[in-house]
């Protein structure tokens, strides 16, 4: 994780102390950036344990979890198969949010780069959602648990918010990993060729 967050930090995804990352320990738990680290910068005291379901016990004044930990909970516990969530403010999908906001979602069709997201079909044709970007943060989680209790909606494994950024996920990190940059892609892409819907 501290090596993908260097990598995001110098693509300027995450630069002042923004985006978080988290790794499934167990079943139950998780492994997740604490609050406001420099995220080109992250040692191995930048870490807590947390569970999907619950409160973080090892907090200290100096240690607290990510502010958007209840979206990394809301995904692990609608996406048993998540082994890693990575967060990115990536600034296209923020300009794709704003443009896309009144169809709730960015569609992408055609693009080669699709197939990253582990999506091999024939002229696929993708939608990535937009949630809105409550202050708290827990009403985002409520939307993205809302939206992952569909089946058919957990094929994409990322979703945005509003100008804000976006979470990927993936079995591990490898794949969480491919999936963000998959992700920056096609915004990227999107936003170049005017691809609003
Ligand atoms: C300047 S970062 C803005 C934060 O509110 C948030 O969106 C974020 O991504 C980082 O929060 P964090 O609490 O460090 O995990
Ligand atoms: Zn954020």
């Amino acid at each position: 994780m501290i090596r993908d967050a260097r990598g995001f930090y110098e693509q300027g995804w995450l630069l002042g102390t923004s985006g978080n990352l988290s790794i499934k320990l167990d079943d139950d738990h998780f492994l997740i950036t604490a609050s406001g680290r420099d995220k080109g910068r992250l040692t191995p005291e930048d870490f807590l344990a947390c569970p999907v379901d619950g409160e973080p016990s090892e907090t200290t004044p100096t240690l607290g979890p990510s502010a958007e930990t209840s979206i990394h909970q809301a995904i692990y516990a609608r996406v048993p198969e998540a082994g890693a969530v990575y967060h990115v403010h990536e600034p296209y999908s923020a300009f794709c949010s704003e443009r896309d906001s009144y169809i709730g979602a960015t569609i992408m069709a055609g693009a080669e780069m699709i197939k990253g997201l582990g999506i091999w079909e024939e002229n696929p044709r993708v939608r990535i959602p937009i949630f809105e970007n409550h202050f708290d943060v827990p009403q985002i989680a409520a939307d993205i648990d809302r939206h992952l209790a569909d089946e058919a909606k957990r094929r994409v494994p990322g979703v945005n918010i509003r100008s804000h950024g976006y979470y990927a996920w993936g079995e591990d990190a490898f794949a969480a990993k491919r999936h963000v940059e998959t992700f920056a892609y096609l915004f990227r892409y999107s936003w170049e060729m005017g691809n609003g819907a």
